[in-house]
């Protein structure tokens, strides 16, 4: 595994997920497979669980690890070629990339989309300029478009609770106060439609997901029909991709509720965090038995760990 950037960079999920399952029961087994290596990880937005989870990995890996805030710790970077350089950003993606990959080995990139220009954002302008200009392996933490660490995590985690062999997962948009990106309900919905799960995506009209993402999952439009008999509630909130990055909708009928829960066949509360506690879910279900996301979360690291050894096998 070269980049992990997106599902196609795995070459068998089902052996991926017990991989980790495996690597969390046994952590410390391969701590001298990353000794000499130095990973930097790179944030052009904020985070807690990718910053902290994919350091613990690379650390129990045996790897030299770099963090850094770009933009606030390094320097504003141009990603546009061709650019005459006299406005606020004082170095090219071009220079600045190739440097880090002086001192990196593998380099991990959170770089969120604009919500702005949709073409950009879903060209992956930013991870495409760092591919082309550290010359090494790219671990996505979140791009424009897609969440990958995210997803193997939460397919971890659906591994581990489920009761049946083909589990009802449901991906249930919930309103927020501000336009969040695409990724995470692509990337889920990208991962769910390539393993054994009936999958379905409940959200208002106007906010369907691009269509090479949402594949041939179940499209619900009601806030509490697809709860019906659910293993899985996966709740999160997204702009709208056809009315690039706007909110909407607002309607509170669309949180998580135990009322929803009740109708569920005692499902799992999942969500990637951070949540907003009474607008995507109510309190009661995120501190009910139905809730998993500290379970899932922590899950994050053994994803992490299992992605870095893979890639760190096919350094030359
Ligand atoms: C892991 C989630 C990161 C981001 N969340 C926020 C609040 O920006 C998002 O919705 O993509
Ligand atoms: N789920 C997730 O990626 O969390 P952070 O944004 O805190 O890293």
């Amino acid at each position: 595994m070269h980049h992990f950037t997106s599902i196609h960079d795995a070459y068998n999920i089902p052996q991926l997920v017990n991989e980790a399952l495996l690597m969390k029961r046994a952590p410390y087994s391969d701590c001298f497979i990353g000794k000499n290596k130095t990973i930097g990880l790179l944030f052009f937005n904020s985070s807690l669980r990718t910053r902290l989870s994919t350091q613990k990995a690379a650390q129990n890996l045996g790897m030299n690890v770099m963090v850094m805030n770009v933009g606030a710790d390094s320097w504003q970077l141009e990603m546009n070629e061709g650019v005459i350089m006299n406005g606020d950003k004082a170095e090219h993606v071009s220079e600045a990339a190739a440097v880090i990959g002086q001192y990196c080995d593998i380099v991990g990139l959170r770089s969120f989309p604009s919500l702005v220009n949709r073409e950009d954002d879903y060209s992956e302008l930013v991870l495409n300029q760092f591919m082309k200009y550290t010359g090494r392996p790219i671990l996505s933490l979140e791009s424009a478009t897609r969440h990958p660490l995210q997803s193997l995590t939460d397919l971890i985690t659906i591994q581990e609770h489920k009761k049946t062999a083909r589990p009802k997962v449901v991906l249930t948009w919930a309103p927020h106060v501000k336009a969040l990106p695409q990724c995470v309900p692509n990337s889920f919905a990208e991962w769910m439609n390539h393993s054994e799960v009936d999958f379905t995506i409940a959200h208002p009209k106007g906010y369907e997901l691009a269509p090479e993402f949402s594949g041939n999952a179940n499209i619900c439009y009601d806030p509490k029909e697809a709860f019906e008999g659910a293993d899985f509630i996966y709740a999160k909130n997204w702009s709208s991709y056809q009315d690039y990055g706007k909110i909407l909708n607002s309607d509170p009928a669309w949180m998580v509720t135990m009322d929803k829960m009740k109708l569920t066949n005692t499902a799992k509360f999942m969500h990637c965090l951070p949540v907003r506690r009474n607008v995507v879910v109510e309190d009661a279900v995120l501190d009910s038995d139905h809730s998993i996301v500290v379970q899932q979360a922590g899950n994050r690291v053994w994803a992490a760990q299992t992605v870095l050894k893979e890639m760190l096998l096919s350094l030359a």
